[in-house]
């Protein structure tokens, strides 16, 4: 019996994953899993209600995922702390991995899908790009809620991220041994969008 189709995307902040991930999954028909905000749903969760991250990642349910406050600057900068809490981590495992083994396949996003979540992901794909290039990405989207906002200000943060990410002890984020790389630094989106179909298709 054939297994389901299990697509793995990793890498940095604003490297353009979700984006190419979601295309993917569109393609196949496979239900898609942005992981990111699991952990940006627990640190918001944990912020605003004063309470122990770990509670916070048991309680998230579709109306947090829902809220908009999600994709802010915060956001994503109290996920990466309360990301690198292996408890945390832990109690959001059997979710994602349940996500990633139902029958229908699926396609996640995240940092150690191809490594910790899914290393058994038939296709795995580590989509990075220049620091600032992602910079200026997030900059583009999150100018728009804060126009004070400086790019210089997105590069500090995205760079201190990554450094959290990489560094930490549980599910750092790297690259899996057997993950095709695919730096988008110089690709438009539809040039990515090609590049990540052409990688999938030959592994499969
Ligand atoms: N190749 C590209 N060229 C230009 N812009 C891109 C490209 N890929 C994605 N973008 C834009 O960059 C922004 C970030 O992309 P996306 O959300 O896919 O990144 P991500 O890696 O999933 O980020 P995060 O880890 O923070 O969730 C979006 O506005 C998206 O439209
Ligand atoms: N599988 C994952 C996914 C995310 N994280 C942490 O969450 C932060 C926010 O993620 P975004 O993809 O929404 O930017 C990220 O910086 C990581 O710290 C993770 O650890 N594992």
């Amino acid at each position: 019996m054939t297994r389901p189709l299990l697509i793995a995307f990793d890498g940095p902040a604003a490297s353009g994953k979700g984006t190419l991930a979601s295309v993917i999954a569109a393609d196949y028909g496979l239900p898609f899993l942005d992981t990111g905000l699991l952990y940006r749903a627990a640190g918001h969760l944990a912020h605003v209600r004063h309470i122990d991250p770990v509670l916070a990642a048991t309680l998230i349910d579709a109306e947090t995922l829902a809220d908009e406050a999600l994709r802010g600057r915060d956001a994503g900068e109290r996920a990466s702390q309360v990301a690198a809490i292996p408890e945390v981590r832990a109690a959001l495992f059997t979710y994602q991995q349940d996500f990633a083994n139902q029958p229908a396949g699926a396609v996640l996003d995240g940092r150690d899908i191809g490594t910790v979540i899914a290393p058994h992901a038939t296709v795995k794909l580590f989509v990075t790009a220049a620091p600032e290039v992602r910079a200026h990405r997030r900059w583009l989207q999150l100018v728009k809620l804060n126009p004070d906002l400086s790019e210089a200000e997105v590069l500090s943060d995205i760079r201190i991220r990554d450094e959290r990410d990489s560094s930490r002890s549980s599910a750092p984020l790297e690259k899996a041994t057997d993950a095709l790389l695919l730096d988008t630094s110089d690709l438009g989106i539809e040039a990515a969008i090609a590049t990540a179909r052409s990688l999938v298709k030959s592994r499969l």
